[in-house]
């Protein structure tokens, strides 16, 4: 059994590290952090973990408590990781970051995008881009993970096959994604009120979103060479998931594109690819840590078109941190994650 902090415990992702690590033998949650609700029960201000965390309570994000913690997720903004990681990992803790602070590999890129300084360029050489599917052997023995963003987990392994095996040009890649509220987090926001998000769809970051740089960063890992990426989000009225529709033009006969992503994926339990023909839903990965995947190639013209769904709050955010967390400390790949999905 492990001792666990979650810095950031009121957010959603940090109400969803709890969720799914009720069900994790291995784990203890022994310390869990929110500024504004010290002293406030998690079972009180979250009742559907009542009778798994009586006792717990939300305390300071106090370093010298975190650093006797086996292992501290942050599901906190952008910068916090960056303030506390390195004292932790001085202590011998290891850190699973949620936030974007560890994920480009180039400080001054990532302070273009995220318009404040980089406040950790010296732990960026050794933090592991947390995406099981392209860095499991680094991952496991990593002591700092920086999990991949919602967006770009869900696009990245969907062109992962294609680009691996150099069927479509990698300069003509255009990623149209939608994603559902919790995506902007818990925090009060116009924009993701009942009445501004419902009965409405808007695409925003059109011009350049956060998630750009991080894409085109693991592309370019798969691909070995530069990428060309248009990727345009959505929100859509829905409270969980990511839906990316994936575009790319074919260089070569790409043969059995139905065989070659059940192949690259037969051995990935987060990665289902779905019979020829289908249309993966949102629905049907809710509350899980599968990305559900389907590949179509309309008219067997030259485009190729990828389906790539998860829920946002798990295979993008806090499932997938786990499944990092059960690498490093040598579990089950699947502890913890293995209930299905919630339907409808
Ligand atoms: N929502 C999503 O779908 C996804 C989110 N992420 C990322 O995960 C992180 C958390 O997201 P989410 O749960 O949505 O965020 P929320 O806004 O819902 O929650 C943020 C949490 O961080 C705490 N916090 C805020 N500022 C600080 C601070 N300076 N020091 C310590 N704690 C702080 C807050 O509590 P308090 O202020 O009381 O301390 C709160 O518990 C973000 O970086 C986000 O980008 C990643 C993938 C998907
Ligand atoms: C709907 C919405 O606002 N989504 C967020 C992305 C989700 C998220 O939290 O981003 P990270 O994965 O990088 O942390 C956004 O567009 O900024």
């Amino acid at each position: 059994m492990i001792k666990v902090g979650i810095v950031g415990g009121t957010g959603y992702t940090g109400v969803e590290l709890l969720r799914l690590l009720a069900q994790h033998p291995q784990v203890n949650v022994a310390m869990i952090t929110s500024r504004s609700e010290t002293g406030v029960k998690v079972c009180d201000m979250y009742p559907n973990l009542r009778g798994h965390y009586d006792t717990l309570a939300f305390s300071e994000p106090d370093a010298k408590q975190l650093g006797a913690m086996d292992a501290v997720f942050f599901a906190t903004p952008h910068g916090v990781a960056h303030a506390l990681a390195g004292e932790l990992l001085e202590n011998g803790t290891r850190v699973i970051d949620l936030s974007a602070d560890f994920r480009l590999r180039d400080a001054d890129e990532w302070s273009r995008w995220y318009g404040q300084a980089h406040g950790a360029p010296e732990l960026l050489q050794e933090a592991v881009y947390g995406l099981p599917e392209m860095h499991r052997k680094k991952i496991k023995t990593a002591r700092l993970i920086a999990v991949p963003g919602c967006y770009p987990t869900a696009v990245q392994l969907g062109y992962l096959p294609l680009l691996e095996a150099g069927l479509i040009d990698p300069n003509q890649l255009i990623a149209d994604c939608k994603s559902g509220v919790t995506g902007a987090g818990r925090g009060a926001k116009v924009g993701s009120l009942l009445a501004e998000a419902s009965e409405s769809m808007k695409a925003y970051g059109a011009s350049g979103h956060r998630h750009l740089p991080e894409i085109s960063q693991g592309l370019r890992d798969i691909q070995q060479s530069a990428v060309g990426l248009t990727f345009v989000p959505h929100l859509t009225p829905m409270i969980r998931g990511i839906h990316a529709t994936l575009y790319g033009q074919l260089t070569a006969d790409p043969g059995d594109l139905q065989a070659l992503f059940e192949q690259r994926y037969a051995n990935e339990p987060f990665v289902d690819v779905m019979p020829a023909g289908s249309h993966p839903e949102t629905r049907s990965v809710k509350g899980i840590n599968t990305c559900r995947l389907a590949v179509h190639r309309p008219g067997n013209g030259n485009t190729v078109v990828v389906l790539s769904v998860i829920d946002n709050l798990v295979k993008g955010a806090s499932g997938q941190a786990i499944q990092n967390l059960n690498l490093m400390f040598g579990f089950d790949e699947n502890t913890g994650l293995t209930a299905p999905a919630l339907m409808p």
